[in-house]
């Protein structure tokens, strides 16, 4: 085997750096390059700007620019679509020739379809609220490197304006474990082989290290059992490196603890390996004995949160692998900066105090650089450290009695309701509802008026009054336009919310919201999560004059909304001092009340949303029961104070529902609407033999996608719920809401999906 030499690792460095842009720049060119306003050589253009922009920045804050710390980990949309890409591996169905360089219009149908040709699925990346497109790799998919490919361009650019950057990729194993197709696994040896052709082009164009990321590797929840995954590793590693004429390879393991499989990469023949320390812990000296001679990269400092760093005990853990390890040791991030914003002085809205705690990406930087000099060089900023820290432990509202009294008085009795047959019988009697019930799950489309009334409040150019005529004026048409489709539980359709969770987080104390902080969730997609500092309680009710207002139209039952307590968490940036177990419970007696309050103005139908229940799933299985406690819990405690002739619903979306099947079921709730019209009703034969026996609402409509259903697909969908439950426990709904769809798509649906609903239940 070839023994190539590489110049050592940089001692400071990221895994990754937010592509998006301080001011979303990418956002904007990608989408008027969607519509048609500008042209390719436009986002092209724009795209290396921002790279440039990036990578003097990053020199700019102290990372070192001739040493293959500025990482290069641009994409277009996705990284993970864009290594599918530059290994060719691209689905025939796309008609895309996989062996050239695709053009950007290619690039985008990929991730975006059209008229012809769904896109690739977009699914969670591991315990984030990122969503990375899921390779398609099967017996027969193309799998060969393509010369000058993104990582190849990328470096050469950077090298050609006098910086010299370490290209990251999605690694093998990681890209096959997420994929799907017949045994994707079996394909590793050609990806490998195509890997090899990388990493030969980038060491001739002079890269001296590459960073291969597999997040895969710390995780249980994949398809691919862990001996196999294990198996993987080791095969793919030694073979890229046996590659002659390489750079230094770097493997990274965000999110989570590498456990076993450190020591199987460390005996593959790379040269790094890049630990998580914020999720992981420090390999016990037997594997550390196995990795004699190699780097490794620990990250300590959160790349997937806010909070600034303790830089004392992140120090004290760096001495520690020092002092166990034999070897070179450099200071990192844990994960990618994709999921934080780019700076702190950006937020110039939010309290002084709050600003001091924080770090986004660009202060982060300055940690890992703080860290890297050590508490001596370093002096201020450690000590600065320490200020913030106590600042924080003991600043109002951080910790408050009545909130931790409340929660401390909790027992079993918190989280139980009567009888489930009792409740349905109680609710049925008030409600009064017709076989295959008809509703929506929440939102209706939210429309240009209501984004421009919300953006002159903010500016101060509408008042309050004015302001709540306009929202009030949307509901009364979304009552009407319910009321003449003829629907059974309607929805006052949410237009007072520019999101599920930030509106929430605007009205609840502990919670703060920024002005920049944009984080990518897909493609030209951001959101921007509200920030969880303090203990939560609930000022003043938060939905009630609202949906009070749509019930006083109408004589037909209107559905209240609320955000549910794990879904609030897993959107915003969490604390990182009190288990996320309190805190649910603290959010969950906070929506109590709301529902007490609704109850109070006469709302007989509450639904409390949970789609991001699957997505906080801990990566590690032995987790999982925990989670699932804490979680279940939470919800039950939001929504048990309900008396039985209140009808609790549920809505769950965006994931696989395989592996929390049994929570769906222990949420109790009297109603469960779930996504299914995509995975035609999947997953309701799955709850009726977990022993499901309440109310469910499969979705019929995909709502992804402006495209009509027709009523006798709309039927056929209902004849297979009905196969598998008995009529008694079906609803009829879309499968989420619809605040991104237009009006007329919505009209023509909704009218489908009440006729279809009136055909099959003339028929049962
Ligand atoms: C992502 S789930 C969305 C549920 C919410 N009630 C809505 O309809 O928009
Ligand atoms: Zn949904």
């Amino acid at each position: 085997m070839s023994q190539p030499t590489h110049p050592t690792f940089p001692a400071a460095t990221i895994l990754g750096y937010p592509r998006i842009g301080p001011r979303r720049e990418l956002k904007r060119a990608l989408e008027s390059f969607w519509s048609g306003t500008t042209t390719e050589t436009d986002l092209a253009t724009a795209a290396a700007g921002l790279r440039e922009r990036t990578r003097t920045h990053l020199t700019d804050l102290g990372l070192d620019p001739q040493t293959a710390a500025i990482p290069s980990d641009f994409s277009y949309y996705d990284q993970v679509l864009s290594t599918a890409v530059a290994v060719g591996a691209i689905p025939e169905r796309f008609g895309i020739d996989a062996s050239a360089s695709i053009n950007l219009a290619d690039y985008s149908r990929l991730a975006r379809g059209d008229a012809e040709t769904a896109p690739l699925e977009l699914t969670k990346w591991f315990d984030t609220n990122y969503h990375y497109l899921v390779p398609e790799i099967g017996p027969d998919t193309p799998l060969q490197y393509v010369p000058g490919s993104g990582p190849v361009a990328e470096f050469v650019e950077a090298k050609e304006a006098g910086v010299h950057t370490r290209p990251v990729v999605v690694g093998p194993v990681t890209l096959l474990a997420l994929a799907k197709g017949t045994d994707p696994l079996a394909r590793l040896d050609e990806l490998v082989a195509a890997f090899q052709k990388l990493l030969v082009e980038l060491a001739e164009t002079g890269a001296t290290w590459v960073q291969f990321d597999e997040p895969a590797l710390v995780s249980d929840n994949g398809t691919i059992p862990a001996a196999q995954l294990n198996d993987a590793a080791d095969r793919a590693y030694r073979a890229l490196a046996a590659t002659a004429d390489r750079p230094g390879i770097l493997v990274a393991a965000p999110y989570g603890d590498l456990r076993e499989r450190f020591a199987t990469l460390a005996g593959t023949g790379v040269e790094a390996i890049a630990l998580d320390l914020v999720k992981g812990e420090i390999p016990d000296d037997g594997a550390l004995a196995q990795a004699r001679g190699l780097t490794l990269v620990a990250g300590l400092v959160d790349g997937h949160n806010v909070w600034r760093t303790d830089l004392h005990a992140a120090a004290e853990r760096l001495q520690r692998l020092r002092t166990a390890h034999d070897g070179p040791v450099s200071v990192a991030t844990s994960t990618s900066l994709l999921h934080v914003p780019h700076t702190v002085a950006d937020e110039t809205d939010l309290p002084e105090q709050l600003r001091s705690w924080l770090a986004f990406a660009d202060e982060k930087v300055g940690e890992v650089l703080a860290l890297t000099a050590g508490p001596e060089a370093a002096a201020e900023a450690f000590a600065a450290s320490r200020t913030v820290r106590a600042d924080r432990a003991s600043a109002p509202g951080v910790r408050r009695e009545d909130v931790r009294r409340r929660t401390g008085a909790l027992t079993a009795a918190d989280t139980e309701r009567a009888d489930a047959s009792a409740r349905a019988a109680a609710q049925q009697e008030r409600l009064n509802l017709p076989p295959l019930p008809t509703t929506t799950i929440g939102s209706f489309p939210q429309t240009s008026d209501l984004r421009r009334a919300r953006a002159q409040r903010r500016k101060g150019e509408i008042s309050d009054e004015q302001y709540t005529e306009v929202i009030r004026g949307e509901i009364a048409r979304v009552i009407e336009l319910q009321t003449e489709l003829g629907l059974d539980v309607l929805v006052h359709g949410e237009p007072e919310r520019n999101d599920m969770v930030q509106y929430f987080a605007e009205l609840l104390d502990g919670f703060a919201v920024t002005q920049h902080g944009w984080v990518q969730s897909y493609g030209s997609r951001c959101t921007r999560p509200s920030i969880l500092w303090g203990d939560v309680s609930r000022p003043a009710p938060m939905t009630v004059e609202w949906t009070r207002y749509a019930a006083s139209l109408t004589g037909k039952p209107v559905k209240g909304m609320l955000t549910g307590p794990v879904t609030i968490l897993a959107w915003s940036f969490v604390r990182d001092d009190l288990p996320l177990g309190e805190v649910a419970d603290q959010v969950a007696l906070a929506l109590r009340d709301e529902v007490a309050d609704l109850e109070g103005a006469g709302i007989g139908v509450i639904q409390v949303d949970e789609p991001a229940l699957r997505e906080l799933l801990p990566l590690r299985a032995e987790q999982h029961q925990a989670y699932l406690d804490w979680s279940v819990r939470s919800f039950r405690l939001a929504t048990s104070g309900a008396a039985p002739h209140t009808q609790v619903h549920t809505h769950l979306c965006y994931s696989e529902f395989g592996e929390v099947i049994d929570a769906i079921d222990g949420l109790g709730a009297d109603v469960t609407s779930l996504e299914a019209a995509r995975s035609a009703m999947e997953v309701v034969p799955e709850l009726a033999q977990a022993g499901f026996s309440r109310g469910i609402g499969p979705g019929v409509w995909d709502i992804h996608s402006p495209r009509v259903p027709s009523t006798e697909e709309i039927v056929d969908l209902l004849g297979r719920a009905l196969a598998a439950v008995p009529a008694q426990q079906l609803w009829v709904n879309p499968d989420c809401g619809l605040k991104t769809r237009g009006y007329d798509e919505t009209t023509a649906s909704l009218r489908n999906l009440v006729a279809a609903t009136e055909r099959v239940r003339a028929a049962l």
